[in-house]
Parts: structure tokens; C-alpha cells; sequence
């Protein structure tokens, strides 16, 4: 069996009065790459920073290789963590390659490797540039970089896209693939569902604190069992009896200003409405219908998951 690389069960932290992370099991094996998406202030850093022992859990078991977060064990389990954090201290008189090399040092990996890393994450042309002349998007690279310092068997990646454009967010995912193969884990956070949502295995949701769904993007969404939207374009002549045959099927149309109809179909009555379309072929010009989305799944959670604080 694979073992797990992360174990977390029951985990819960408080500021005060209140509790940002509650009751989180998590376990995820090796080379599997997880998106952890969730409103500003679900809990997502506050959980990476669970698990790598920066912030103590109140609550819970942590242990990552099997080895208890903060236990004895864990500083040898912690070389081989590559961080990402949300937004990273880097000193600007630094040039990229001395910032990376000061990491390395840090981190007891070997300096050697820095130019070939920075090549890596596509910083190879300015790692002799101070690193105040950096843009966003090299600093977050330089970041990035700095996480992959000791060929980590876990990445844990805190909003790592955050402000890197389209190439080089290709890129970034390309070296996740390749990391993926070597069976390093990775854990992802991002609010950017679109993108996320085919570059990894599986997801978890959290609101409020809570970890509220976790799977594949294709089972949350068949599970979340939310309506589906269909558009219909009935020919002129037809137009009332398009109406009257889905209002008689037990569907809601809305009518458009241009005469096409638009209405939901929840999943249990998919069928309905293909045997209502078969019926009205030959009334119809043209039809779609639209399946719900990630961002769509995303959303129920996030009110189903805020509405125990908002009672609280
Ligand atoms: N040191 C702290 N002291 C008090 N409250 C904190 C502290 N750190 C985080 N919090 C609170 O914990 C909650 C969770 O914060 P966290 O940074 O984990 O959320 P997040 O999901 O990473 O958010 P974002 O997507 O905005 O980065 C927030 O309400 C935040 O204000």
C-alpha cells in the first residue's frame, strides 16, 4: 500500500475566541498533487503552516513521513519539505543566484545546484540582476525555486501562480509534472479554479475553517448534485408549444427577449428532458446545455460552510 505522505486528523487551531482551522482530516500519498482552494481566511496557510510545525495545532494529529509534526524525529522529516510561503522575505542587494545560495545554506543543501534551479523555474538570465530590480513574477520564481532547494519528496505551495503570467504558469506546471513522476507530493493552494482544476489529482475545499469536500473534479461535481442549465431556440411557428410541452414536463422555462428559453435541470431530471426534446425535434432551430462548473461546486460549499460561523 502507499504510505502516506500526510496525515492530518482532527486538526483545529484558535486565535483567541476564535477557531480558523476545525476538525481538518487530510491524507494524501506520494507523487499526488492537491489543490487546496478556499475564501480569504478559510484556513489555508494557517494549515500549511500546521503542518510544518511553524504554527502549534491545538487540536489534532499532524504527521508527515509518519513522523509526528514538532516531535522528535520531524527536524530530519523537515529537510526534505520544500515551502512555498504566501508572500516570501527576500533581501533586494541580493542577486538571485546569491539569494538562492543563501537558502541553500540554510536549508544544508548543496550550493552547487542554485544556477541549474534558477534555470529551472526560467530565471536563468537575471540571477546575477539584484534581486530589487525583480518583477512579481521573478520574485514569486525565485520563490518557487527556493522551495525546490534538496530535491524535496513534499512541496507544500502556497498561492505559487500568484502573479506569474500565462507562460509562466505553464511552465510552473510542467515542473510539477516532472516532480509528480519522481513521486514528490505536492500540495497547492490557489483561488484560481479554472486553472487549477485540470493540473491536479484531486482537491479540497475549505470554508470557514473546514475542510468541506475533497475529491477528483469530476466526482465533486457529479456529486454536488447541481442543476445543469439548458437554452432552447424554438422556431417561430413553435414557440408556444415548445412552452407548454416543458411547462407540462414540469420545467421552468424563462423567456428571452429573442424568443429562446432558458431553465435549470436538476440531475434526477435529465432524462425527462431528453425524452421532452425527442419529442420537440422537429419545433427546435438549437439547444445547448450547460453543466455546472468547478466554480459553481466551489461556491455551494463555500455558503454551506459559512453558515455555521455566520449562526455562531
Ligand atoms: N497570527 C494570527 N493571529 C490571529 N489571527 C490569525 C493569525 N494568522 C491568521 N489568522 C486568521 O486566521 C484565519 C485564517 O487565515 P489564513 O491566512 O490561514 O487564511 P487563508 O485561507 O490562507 O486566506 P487567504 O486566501 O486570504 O490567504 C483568518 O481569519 C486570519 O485572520
Amino acid at each position: 500500500m502507499n504510505a502516506a505522505v500526510v496525515e492530518l486528523a482532527g486538526v483545529g487551531k484558535r486565535y483567541g475566541a476564535t477557531a480558523v482551522v476545525r476538525n481538518v482530516d487530510l491524507c494524501c500519498g506520494k507523487g499526488e498533487v492537491v489543490g487546496l482552494v478556499g475564501h480569504n481566511g478559510a484556513g489555508k496557510s494557517t494549515l500549511f503552516k500546521m503542518m510544518l510545525g511553524i504554527v502549534a495545532a491545538d487540536e489534532g494529529e499532524l504527521r508527515l513521513f509518519g513522523e509526528p509534526v514538532r516531535g522528535r524525529g520531524f527536524r530530519d522529516v523537515r529537510r526534505a519539505i520544500g515551502y512555498l510561503p504566501e508572500s516570501i522575505a527576500l533581501y533586494d542587494n541580493l542577486s538571485g543566484l546569491e539569494t538562492l545560495q543563501f537558502f541553500a545554506r540554510l536549508k544544508f543543501a548543496d550550493p552547487a545546484g542554485c544556477a541549474a534551479l534558477l534555470d529551472r523555474v526560467g530565471l536563468g538570465h537575471a540571477m546575477r540582476r539584484a534581486v530589487r530590480e525583480y518583477s512579481k513574477g521573478m520574485r514569486q520564481r525565485l520563490g518557487f525555486a527556493q522551495a525546490l532547494l534538496g530535491a524535496p519528496r513534499l512541496l507544500l505551495l502556497d498561492e505559487p501562480t500568484n502573479g506569474l503570467d500565462p507562460q509562466a504558469i505553464h511552465a510552473f506546471y510542467d515542473v510539477l509534472d516532472e516532480l509528480k513522476r519522481g513521486g514528490t507530493t505536492v500540495i497547492l493552494s490557489s483561488h484560481l479554479l479554472a486553472e487549477i482544476q485540470s493540473r491536479v489529482d484531486w482537491l479540497a475545499i475549505m470554508a470557514s475553517g473546514r475542510l468541506v469536500a475533497r475529491g477528483a473534479v469530476t466526482s465533486l461535481t457529479a456529486t454536488a448534485d447541481l442543476p445543469a442549465l439548458a437554452w432552447l431556440l424554438p422556431r417561430d411557428d413553435a414557440q408556444a408549444r415548445v412552452f407548454e410541452a416543458l411547462s407540462a414536463a414540469g420545467f421552468v422555462p424563462l423567456r428571452e427577449d429573442d424568443g429562446s428559453l432558458r431553465f435549470a435541470v436538476a440531475p434526477a431530471r435529465r432524462i425527462a428532458l431528453l425524452r421532452t426534446l425527442a419529442w420537440l425535434a422537429d419545433a427546435l432551430i438549437d439547444y445547448t446545455l450547460t453543466e455546472p462548473t468547478l466554480e459553481d461546486v466551489f461556491l455551494r460549499h463555500q455558503r454551506a460552510g459559512a453558515l455555521p460561523e455566520q449562526r455562531a
